[in-house]
């Protein structure tokens, strides 16, 4: 058998759709995950994530290789010889060279590949390549889905690099497994397992050697924790740790000139590099010969290939419901912390000023003079939420300064509420409203009395004994906070009666009042007018 020949090919199932919106693609997975002779196994999954453009499927095909030849293979005894020949072109997940990217959502080998481990136990090994992260046309969302995403159903999960392990590639390490952390439920335990970083072109050989040993070395001082480190380097660093029971890291060398920049190179060894070949030889056995393989548990239970299924599906409905919070980039991030902190001062500002004219035990201030005062305070707080320094820009803080102006507006509503409770007339209405009811059906019940309407008199004095009756309940609430519905009740019906008929009578008589003293001035007037001119002509 040619082992450069392969027997499967890629599957396409976690699709980028338009709208930066991932689906499932159920019928492939099924397929290749419920065939009868594997879908009762133990399963090991191993995945390759990272930035895009750095080799991650072009690395997969060379694992491939090694799956074939040692898994596939009748003669897999000598297992020096599984990167195969010099000249045959690498195939496998699609890779190619160029600057645009080339693997978009998560695909599939479509051959399972079954295998005993030296314990007895048997495996079924998938692997899986990735979207490359932070290519330009996709959102920090896409790129934290895909990667938190390969993350949780993988129980080896390769983290490609270019040249070193840099903060950054921590840092967006620790974004995107906190996103697939927070989807999971806390068990309390490492929610993943193994973690291999992979750094490619390393190009400090004569610091620290290509390969495990000197990986470990660089991901010793990388992850270091010392007492002295500013906390959040230190934070960074635990949190990477707490994510993962098991954290390795390889450096690989340069492939060469051909492979990097060469538009004809079709992966052929010839083309090679003899040195990044070597690497190859270790780091492709360390990942996935038979002892070193790593089962997928989830919650400390080893996943069986079918059950795989329904982990794919239950992950992909979290990523795509509404749940998990939008993952942001760093200046998204930073802006909307600064917008908000800006707010939040702008507001206590305007508190705080409107307190010391009408909060607490001030006394009450009119309607108008309020509402003067109000404005003067929020011109204070937008003023202030203007001049201080925020990240983003004025048209990302205009979406902040309207959520300043409503919520100005509703702790406004509040000192309204809390000074008109300071006004004594209003809230000494209810009880004079019912005392002039009770004065007005006492009088009318006495003249129905006395001209004999002893029927219109009862009912006057029922009216007049409610409104005892009602008097006396709104009493005894306001000492005593209970059945406070009723009080409510009574306020309504007592500012009804108000607003409905002894207002408008009041107005009247003030009018007619006012109308009469009129007349009775201008008629003084003309009279002395009169005077006046009589005793001119006299
Ligand atoms: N410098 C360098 N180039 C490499 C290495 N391995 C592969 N390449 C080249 O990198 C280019 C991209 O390879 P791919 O495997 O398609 O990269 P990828 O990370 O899968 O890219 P995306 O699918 O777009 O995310 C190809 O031209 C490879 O020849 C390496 O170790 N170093
Ligand atoms: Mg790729």
């Amino acid at each position: 058998m040619d082992e450069s020949i392969l027997e499967g090919h890629p599957i396409p199932i976690v699709v980028s759709e338009e709208q930066h919106v991932f689906s499932l693609n159920e019928t492939a997975l099924e397929k290749v995950l419920l065939q009868d002779h594997i879908k009762d196994c133990n399963v090991v999954v191993v995945s390759v994530a990272g930035a895009f453009r750095k080799g991650k499927s072009f690395l997969l095909d060379f694992f491939l290789r090694y799956m074939n030849f040692m898994y596939l293979s009748p003669h897999k005894q000598s297992t020096s010889n599984w990167l195969g020949d010099e000249n045959s072109p690498l195939r496998g997940f699609s890779w190619r060279g160029g600057s645009e990217r080339e693997t978009t959502g998560i695909l599939m080998w479509s051959e399972v590949f079954c295998t005993t481990l030296p314990n007895g136990e048997k495996v079924a090994v998938i692997l899986l390549d990735t979207q490359g992260t932070f290519d330009s046309e996709s959102t920090v969302r896409d790129c934290a889905t895909v990667f938190a995403l390969s993350t949780m159903l993988s129980s080896i999960q390769i983290y490609n690099l270019s040249q070193n392990i840099q903060e950054d590639d921590l840092q967006h390490l620790q974004l995107f497994t906190e996103y697939g952390r927070l989807a999971l439920e806390d068990t309390g335990n490492k929610p993943f397992q193994k973690l291999q970083f992979v750094v490619r072109d390393w190009s400090f050989p004569y610091e620290v050697e290509y390969g495990e040993e000197g990986g470990e070395k660089i991901l010793e001082r990388r992850l270091r924790i010392s007492d002295k480190q500013h906390p959040e380097l230190h934070s960074l660093r635990k949190h990477i740790k707490s994510c993962f029971t098991d954290i390795k890291c390889f450096l690989m060398p340069h492939p060469g000139l051909k492979v990097a920049t060469n538009p004809k190179f079709d992966g052929r060894l010839c083309d090679i590099e003899d040195e990044f070949k070597n690497c190859l030889r270790t780091l492709v056995p360390l990942l996935l010969s038979p002892e070193n393989l790593v089962q997928k548990e989830i919650g400390g239970q080893k996943v069986k290939v079918k059950e795989l299924v329904q982990y794919f599906k239950c992950y992909m409905n979290l990523f795509s419901g509404d749940d998990l919070p939008e993952p942001k980039s760093m200046l998204v991030a930073t802006a909307e912390a600064n917008n908000l902190s800006a707010v939040a001062a702008a507001k206590e500002t305007y508190h705080q000023l409107m307190d010391a004219i009408c909060g607490g035990p001030k006394p009450y201030l009119s309607a108008d003079q309020m509402e003067i005062e109000h404005i003067r305070c929020k011109d204070k707080a937008l003023e202030q939420f203007q001049a201080k320094r925020k990240m983003g820009g004025d048209e990302f803080s205009e979406s902040y300064r309207c959520r300043l102006e409503s919520d100005i507006e509703t702790d406004y509503n509040q000192f309204k509420a809390h000074n008109e409770s300071k006004n004594i007339f209003k809230a000494a209405r209810t009880p004079a409203v019912i005392v002039a009811v009770i004065i007005l059906f006492y009088i009318i019940s006495g003249i129905f009395g006395l001209v004999g309407l002893y029927i219109l008199a009862n009912v006057a004095n029922v009216i007049m004994g409610v409104a005892i009756v009602a008097l006396a309940t709104w009493a005894y609430i306001r000492y005593s906070g209970d059945i406070r519905d009723v009080g409510e009740l009574i306020d309504h019906s007592a500012t009804f009666i108000w607003e409905t008929i002894m207002k408008p009578m009041y107005q009247m008589c003030v009018a007619k009042s006012l109308e009469h003293a009129a007349h009775e001035a201008t008629k003084i007037m003309i009279r002395q007018n009169s005077q006046l001119n009589g005793r001119i002509n006299s």
